[in-house]
């Protein structure tokens, strides 16, 4: 299934996003654990890869990191059962997590540096100011931020996985050219594609979102997060003239790719004042 859009238009957008300047990428969850919860060096370690590849292109990565709970699960041992337990294990999974990023960031020489936000930090104009001025300062001095949500202070995002919105929000507010959403599957499909062998991977979105919104209400488990915020977080982005891109972790040299031009996963289009319905 693709857009009502042209191949070329597909094409111009798959170039604005291979020359985006400033890019925010998100990993999820599922890109940096292993199935008993813990954080897996191995995924780690590949992510720290490919954005340090972009890094090395040139560009100003601003990295969103989920996993905290994840990891706070695999160093308790204990998968929590209330609100409060989740945001308790964020704060032993993401001093764990950050230990590992400047471990395997080191392998490259690279220094990173840790922000924990909330959505009303981003709201407050005084708050994001200040922000604002901390990722530049970053960003000026060849540092890459690795942004989370703040849980033990919020917890929206637990509830709804809502880091896919907390990068929508930052790419807009920092002006970024480019958000690249990374998860375990290669993209949004016409059905679940970890159990539907039929399932084929939407090439773009742009005039069928609205039935790429039902599909993914239809196909998804649970009542929060999963494939619906990270369509929704990509359409915000696309809806400020941003191209947004969901792709596969796993893949190999998977933000290489993006830079190139390379169809992978499933690209929103970027919407530029047009009716795109
Ligand atoms: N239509 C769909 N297209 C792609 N993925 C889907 C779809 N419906 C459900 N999913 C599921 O959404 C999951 C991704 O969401 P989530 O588990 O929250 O990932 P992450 O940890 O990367 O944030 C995939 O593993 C996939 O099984
Ligand atoms: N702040 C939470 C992120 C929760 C979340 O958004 O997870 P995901 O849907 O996997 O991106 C954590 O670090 O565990």
């Amino acid at each position: 299934m693709s857009s009502n859009k042209g191949i070329d238009t597909i094409a111009a957008a798959r170039m604005q996003a291979a020359n985006g300047e400033r890019v925010v990428v998100k990993a999820g969850t599922n890109s940096l654990t292993d199935e008993q919860s813990n954080l897996d060096d191995a995924k780690l370690d590949k992510l720290v890869d490919d954005i340090t590849d972009l890094h090395n292109a040139g560009k100003d990565v601003i990295f969103v990191s989920s996993g905290a709970v994840g990891a706070g699960k695999g160093r308790i041992g204990f998968n929590g059962e209330t609100i409060e337990e989740s945001q308790a294990l964020s704060t032993v999974g993401q001093s764990y997590l950050m230990r590992r990023y400047t471990e395997s960031f080191e392998r490259y020489d690279r220094k990173i540096a840790q922000i924990l936000l909330t959505q009303h930090d981003l709201e407050n104009p005084e708050r994001f100011t200040n922000f604002r001025n901390t990722i530049e300062t970053l960003l000026e001095w060849d540092i890459i931020p690795i942004i989370n949500e703040n849980d033990a202070v919020t917890i929206q995002e637990i509830q709804i996985g809502d880091n896919d919105m907390l990068s929508s929000s930052v790419a807009i507010g920092l002006d970024a050219d480019l958000l690249v959403t990374l998860t375990d599957v290669g993209g949004v499909y016409t059905g679940n594609p970890k159990d539907d062998p039929n399932a084929e991977r939407i090439e773009a979105v742009s005039n069928n979102y609205a039935t790429v919104q039902s599909i993914v209400e239809a196909t998804s488990s649970g009542s929060f997060g999963g494939i619906r915020t990270k369509v929704q977080g990509a359409r915000g982005v696309s809806e400020h003239g941003i191209p947004a891109i969901i792709a596969q972790s796993t893949e190999e040299n998977v933000l290489q790719k993006v830079a190139a031009g390379e169809p992978v996963g499933t690209i929103f289009l970027p919407i530029n004042g047009e009716t795109d319905e």
